[in-house]
């Protein structure tokens, strides 16, 4: 311990909060002996994968129309202050080992992913903040410089809008720009064209959850098109400049075998025909859940025919667990990883599971969840890890901006030291 510096964990105080759809999520603080204190927030999902780490709700709670998350500040109050008072911050390893065990469960149903996610997370905020080191600095060191690509999501349909689009998300990647101020800038002259285009076409721009539009569309292709002239009227090149990326969330659209989009039943077959129509036909550098969350031998096939083409991300699939990650590296299965901290619920096991993912090839694309919160720990978590890639949604709602913003001021910290992703090949292969 340095001199002077006392980081062990005097108390710990949980509360329960609002997300970004007006309902209950948890927010944690960590108070060091020293004075340091660290605050953090948890999102929740809507398109949740069946392996994530179990987000524990009340269920029979009458608060918020039955959706409050009380058990689990209860559960921080009385089972996670005893264990943790009195150990130190700076040992995060130990933290999480700590906080896992005590659960004791594989899926943290316990105590419940969100209510040890905020523990851990604040905590590392607390250690950081008496350190008076960025977060990205504490959790990344000296080579946290390198700012990532977005993967900003403009139109909005499945589980995340009212609208009667198939695809989840369609986002535009600022790929080549200089620096992340110049791509945040591209995306948001693109946005605000998306809307001109939309209103041209007498289309509403109402937004979804994530803050993209949301308008109802003949098919997945038009919304497609809609875009390449959105980029194109911006006055960017559409592929070269700004990029297109998808995320089906395929398991939303899996019954029975198929896959249901453009309102009628495709074959697993079918669906992959579909999928390379779509790279051939457009500029789509990422497609992320192609496949449902537990069609291994499909999405193996997906990847011989798409994976040395772009990049095929693994959420529902994955799950930001090192096991399924594990699994599919063994298959052949995929080549890059969506990483949602509360999929997992510590942030060890998050660092670890990107490093599996590096050391085997796979890229890491630090993401948002569809219910936010104010928090911005993706913004740091994704300098610290030189993931060079992440996903926090659109321009127009202040829980993703908020992401963006941090973003912007890191990249002014490092100053000469920054570097843009997309200008060293760190984006989407
Ligand atoms: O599917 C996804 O990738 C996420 C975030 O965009 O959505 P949700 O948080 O609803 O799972
Ligand atoms: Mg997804």
């Amino acid at each position: 311990m340095l001199e002077g510096l006392d980081t062990s964990i005097e108390k710990i105080e949980a509360r329960e909060i609002l997300d970004s759809r007006g309902r209950p999520t948890i927010e944690a603080e960590v108070y060091l002996s020293g004075g340091a204190v660290g605050l953090a927030q948890v999102p929740s999902g809507a398109s949740t994968g069946s392996f994530e780490a179990h987000e524990l709700r009340d269920g029979d709670s009458s608060r918020y129309g039955g959706k409050g998350v009380l058990k689990a500040v209860i559960n921080i109050e009385e089972k996670i202050v005893p264990t943790l008072v009195g150990m130190n911050a700076l040992e995060q390893v130990a933290i999480d080992r700590t906080l896992i065990d005590l659960d004791g469960s594989a899926n943290k149903a316990n105590l419940g992913a969100n209510a040890i996610l905020a523990v851990s997370l604040a905590t590392a905020k607390a250690a950081a903040n008496a350190l008076g080191t960025p977060l990205y600095r504490y959790l990344g060191g000296t080579l946290a410089n390198v700012l990532p690509v977005p993967l900003m999501n403009v139109i909005n349909g499945g589980a995340h809008a009212d609208n009667n689009v198939d695809i989840q998300e369609f986002m535009i990647v600022p790929i080549s720009a200089p620096t992340f101020a110049e791509a945040l800038r591209w995306g948001s002259e693109v946005f605000a064209s998306l809307s001109a285009v939309l209103k041209t076409r007498g289309l509403l721009t109402g937004v979804g959850d994530e803050g993209g539009y949301a308008p109802n569309l003949k098919s997945n292709r038009e919304a497609l098109d809609i875009l390449m002239t959105a980029i194109e009227q911006a006055g960017y090149n559409a592929g070269d400049q700004v990029a297109l990326a998808l995320d089906v969330a395929a398991t939303e659209l899996f019954k029975d075998g198929q896959y249901i989009y453009d309102g009628a039943a495709h074959s697993p077959n079918a669906m992959i025909d579909y999928l390379v129509s779509l790279v051939n036909d457009y500029p789509i550098v990422s497609i992320e859940d192609g496949l449902s969350e537990d069609d291994w031998q499909t999405w193996k096939q997906l990847t011989e025919e798409l994976g040395n083409r772009v990049q095929l991300v693994g959420d529902d699939l994955f799950v930001t667990n090192p096991t399924r990650l594990h699994k599919g590296i063994d298959l052949g299965v995929g080549n890059s990883i969506l990483i949602k901290l509360n999929q997992i619920g510590t942030l060890t096991e998050t660092l670890e599971t990107i490093d599996l993912g590096k050391r085997n090839g796979y890229t890491s694309i630090i993401s948002h969840r569809s219910g936010e919160t104010e928090d911005t720990t993706i913004a740091d978590l994704s300098v610290a890890t030189r993931a060079g890639q992440i996903k926090t949604g659109s321009l127009s709602r202040s829980e993703r901006i908020a992401k963006y913003n941090r973003l912007l001021r890191i990249e002014a910290e490092l100053g000469e030291q920054a570097v843009y992703a997309g200008a060293i090949g760190f984006g989407p292969r």
